[in-house]
């Protein structure tokens, strides 16, 4: 659905975007992540054409929007980072307004401005001047804006940026709403909110594309943790001897939890969930008392920090 090769953007002397390519495909929830300057919004400036890139092509739906604009233009919904408001105008002003500029048909706008308002829950604040609302109200208006034309897709800047935690956690739903309805790009350097909602991440740094993966496959590590009262020794003589059944290729004793107690122990193995049931069973066979099993999940934060380290660039 959109295809982006070889996009670049340059300000003087400055690459802010760096040749950079991907693909997403109808409905997937898409997190463009990467801290200030990265190369966000300037990325999603050029996919809803409202800047050129200096080099490569952008295509929707197979149309060059280069030479198509506005066709491609009508099915991207947009939520500019900092959205212009007009502050002195009621909501629903705003909206009809947004909805002509859009080009949304008369007799189609007030559906249109209706269906908006109810998606973004904005039915209580309707009347009321924009100045007026807070700015989690002001951010509902933003994305009411680019809902009016039913778009397919849907590029949202930071939405959450400068919302307090109860207005971040409504704006979560209503991303996770959106999503079910559409194709989604979210940028953003708020970890979590990716980890909320997206299937699938985008890392750049300082321009470049330096990760394109599935959130589940990022997240998923190749340790399956146990918690046992036996000694080093006896535990990997029976999981790693065993490594034919199991699957596990080594097994290291957690610092941590040293003491005459239950410990942690890490066993590697490619495949840590269905590894378990068979370490569970292997346990069981031995006598042994088991106080916990479960498979390692990196977070996105230790490994946003470990891309974001890393020197060179990582093709995907
Ligand atoms: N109009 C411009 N003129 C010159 N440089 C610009 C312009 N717009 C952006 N830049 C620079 O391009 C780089 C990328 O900026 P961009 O706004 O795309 O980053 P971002 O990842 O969206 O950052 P943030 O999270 O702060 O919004 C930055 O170094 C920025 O200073």
């Amino acid at each position: 659905m959109i295809e982006v090769e070889n996009l670049t953007r340059t300000y003087g002397d400055l690459t802010a975007v760096d040749r950079v390519s991907f693909e997403i495909g109808h409905g997937e929830i898409v997190g463009l992540l990467g801290h200030n300057g990265a190369g966000k919004t300037t990325i999603m400036k050029m996919l809803t054409g409202f800047l050129e890139p200096s080099d490569g092509e952008i295509r929707v739906d197979g149309l060059d929007l280069a030479t198509r604009r506005r066709e491609v233009q009508r099915r991207i919904g947009y939520l500019p980072e900092n959205c212009p408001l007009y502050p002195e105008m009621a909501v629903i002003d705003y909206l009809d307004h947004r909805a002509a500029l859009q080009g949304v048909p008369p007799a189609q706008r007030a559906a249109a401005i209706r269906d908006a308002i109810a998606r973004t829950a904005l039915e209580a604040k309707a009347r009321e001047p924009i100045a007026t609302l807070s700015r989690g109200y002001r951010q509902r208006v933003g994305v009411a804006q680019a809902l009016l034309h039913a778009p397919a897709i849907l590029i949202l800047d930071e939405p959450t940026n400068g919302l307090d935690p109860s207005q971040i956690h409504q704006m979560r739903a209503l991303l996770e709403d959106l999503a079910g309805n559409a194709t989604l790009i979210i940028s953003t350097h708020i970890l979590s909110e990716v980890e909320a909602v997206c299937d699938r991440v985008l890392i750049l740094r300082a321009g470049r594309l330096v990760l394109d993966q599935p959130l589940a496959e990022l997240r998923a590590g190749d340790r399956l943790l146990v918690m046992l009262d036996r000694p080093p020794d006896e535990v990997a003589a029976r999981l790693v001897g065993l490594a034919a059944a199991t699957g596990v290729t080594a097994c290291t004793p957690l610092g941590e939890d040293s003491g005459p107690g239950p410990r942690r122990y890490a066993l590697t193995t490619a495949d840590p969930d269905a590894a378990a049931p068979r370490v569970a069973r292997r346990i069981a066979e031995a006598g042994w008392s088991l106080y916990g099993l479960w498979s390692e999940r990196r977070d996105l934060d230790s490994l946003f920090r470990e891309v974001n380290a890393r020197e060179e660039v990582e093709h995907v």
